[in-house]
């Protein structure tokens, strides 16, 4: 299992020190949440924030994008340093054309879909893509309750990308905490996102690695 901790929980005011902290404390990625108060009732970050933070790690950079008409910003967001970019199916944007975007700049590409969207939605896409992040709460804010139920989608994604013979991968997002994160372990989840359960935490090095340890 992969921990890639959202940084949307981190302290801002020292934002890249936040970065180095868990880069120190055996975070596999680091998970950047970008909104835009439009797509979701949040805001947060863009592309040039990105672009600074960059050189505080070598990890990769995977990027969130909870915005609307994601097209636009593809190259922006490969120009910061994006190693993924995930964008998700509900957005008013050409899912074909945005895969071809990131493609097109040697950027892995990942489909995001919410709670309340089919898993089919991505199998025509599934071979061009590198992860698919299921999300476990509703995009837009840390600290809500894991959504069990959509292991569901885990499980059939798995299946099909095991059938196909693919290698793309499972990352979920919300209410991944000690109580959480073996039930999505034992779906076959290959990246978990923990934004409270390593930013709230006393110490973010145990957190990551009990969370890592409590997946067998
Ligand atoms: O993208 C999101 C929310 O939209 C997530 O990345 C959350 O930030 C995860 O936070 P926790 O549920 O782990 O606190």
């Amino acid at each position: 299992m992969l921990i890639a901790p959202s940084l949307l929980s981190c302290d801002f005011s020292v934002f890249r020190d936040e970065i180095v902290r868990i880069d120190q404390g055996g975070a596999d990625i680091m998970h950047l949440d970008v909104m835009d108060g439009h797509f979701v009732p949040n805001l947060t970050f863009g592309a040039p924030v990105i672009k600074k933070l960059r050189n505080a790690t070598d990890k990769p950079f995977d990027v969130h994008l909870m915005i609307s008409e994601p097209h636009r910003y593809i190259n922006d967001f490969a120009d910061a340093g994006a190693d993924i970019i995930s964008f998700h199916t509900e957005s008013d944007s050409d899912i074909d054309e945005t895969l071809r975007l990131i493609e097109a700049r040697g950027v892995k590409p990942a489909l995001a879909i919410k709670p309340g969207t089919a898993p089919e939605v991505v199998l025509p896409y599934l071979d061009r893509l590198y992860m698919v992040l299921v999300m476990t709460v509703e995009p837009g804010f840390g600290g809500q309750s894991f959504m069990p139920d959509m292991m569901d989608k885990v499980t059939f994604l798995k299946k099909e990308i095991g059938e196909r013979g693919l290698s793309t991968l499972i990352e979920v997002d919300g209410g991944i905490a000690k109580d959480t994160i073996a039930t999505a372990a034992k779906a076959g989840v290959d990246i978990c996102v923990a934004g409270t359960a390593v930013f709230g935490a006393p110490n973010a090095k145990e957190a990551i690695t009990e969370l890592r340890a409590l997946c067998g």
